[in-house]
């Protein structure tokens, strides 16, 4: 049964005050403020001295009352997979569309990317829609389809300027993830993939919270093979556990450098401690493989071109496949039907 939705708000509306979040505030929260609407909302230390302690502690607390209608909103989506790095720049949204687009090699397949990297939206960019914008309907907020099988929902679209800075604290981050999920008409697609942002934060929370019920498949990690990345990669190894997101794996980005024209490999980063692979094995993650340091990804992104299509012959691509096909054993797909043999 299709859910009954109330009309989206205009856009403008959202991006002006995106929570419309009861309690009304007298004051701006404070940095640290847990959320007008959470359990500890008045009552957590960072509530002391706050203008708004009094409001929040008798405000209602609880579930979220729009989780049934997300999950109803979310019904026609089979496999939804998060994808987390502990640290930023290890190529997580890049990775996000590289698997965006090996899924969407299998035609029968259709593919949605939430970008929920609110502050720094790179999603659109690299699937090429950056100019799009959003259409609204009385039913949703339509996503922006990059390829007949490929949708995409970022908070890019809505800016203005794509210049913008996006000044946001928790709570306000925490509506508009909720809007993207209850308002968007993603329809049946085969996997939702949500880019996050770095580390464990508002967003990963709001994220899991809100998809829990409609049932998430798990996590997919990126990390580079340095002991800096890999250090943020067991808290996000632990952030999962806690909140009982199963890990479906690990995968080391920028390994190596093969050289596009002999394909000799160098190690850039070099894995002084053993890299994602001993990290996996030591935390008893699946390690998904490694993805070569490859010029032409970043160049391929930065046109917003599909890496498997125009590389299709390259080591980067080929690991990538590897990558792919271990992710849908681990996800107990059939790896032939998730991306096609060429
Ligand atoms: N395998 C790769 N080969 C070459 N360049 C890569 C590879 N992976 C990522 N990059 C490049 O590394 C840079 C960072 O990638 P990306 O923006 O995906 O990182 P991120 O982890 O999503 O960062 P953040 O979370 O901080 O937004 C980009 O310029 C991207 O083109």
């Amino acid at each position: 049964m299709a859910p009954s939705l109330e009309a989206p708000e205009p856009v403008e509306d959202v991006l002006s005050n995106p929570l419309k979040q009861k309690p009304q505030l007298v004051a701006p929260e404070p940095e640290h403020c847990p959320g007008p609407e959470s359990e500890k909302a008045g009552t957590a230390d960072s509530c002391a001295g706050c203008p708004n302690q009094k409001i929040c502690a008798s405000a209602p607390k609880g579930p979220d009352p729009d989780i049934p209608l997300i999950t109803a909103r979310l019904s026609g989506i089979k496999h939804k997979i998060l994808v987390l790095s502990g640290k930023g720049g290890v190529g997580k949204s890049t990775f996000t569309s590289l698997l965006a687009h090996a899924f969407a090699t299998n035609p029968e397949s259709t593919v949605g990317v939430m970008d929920t990297d609110i502050c720094g939206p790179s999603i659109p960019k690299m699937l090429g829609v950056e100019s799009e914008t959003i259409h609204v309907s009385s039913t949703g907020w339509s996503p922006v389809w990059a390829m007949d099988n490929l949708a995409v929902m970022s908070i890019q679209f809505m800016l203005p300027n794509r210049d913008d800075a996006i000044i946001w604290r928790g709570p306000k981050k925490n509506g508009l993830i909720k809007q993207f999920l209850k308002d968007v008409e993603w329809g049946d697609l085969d996997f939702l993939l949500v880019d996050t942002p770095p580390g464990t934060s508002d967003e990963h929370l709001s994220v899991n919270t809100f998809l829990k019920e409609s049932g998430i498949d798990g996590a997919v990690m990126v990390t580079t093979p340095q002991e800096v990345a890999l250090l943020d990669v067991r808290k996000e190894i632990d952030f999962c556990r806690k909140a009982g997101i199963k890990i479906l794996g690990l995968v080391e980005n920028m390994s190596a450098f093969v050289c596009p024209k002999c394909e000799h490999p160098g190690e850039i980063f070099k894995a002084t401690t053993g890299g994602g692979q001993a990290l996996a094995q030591e935390m008893g993650i699946p390690f998904l493989g490694k993805v070569p340091l490859d010029p032409r990804i970043g160049m391929a992104c930065d046109y917003g071109e599909s890496f498997f299509d125009s590389f299709p012959d390259s080591p980067a691509c080929k690991a990538l496949k590897g990558v792919v096909r271990s992710l849908a054993e681990n996800m107990k797909l059939d790896p032939g039907v998730v991306m096609p043999e060429d």
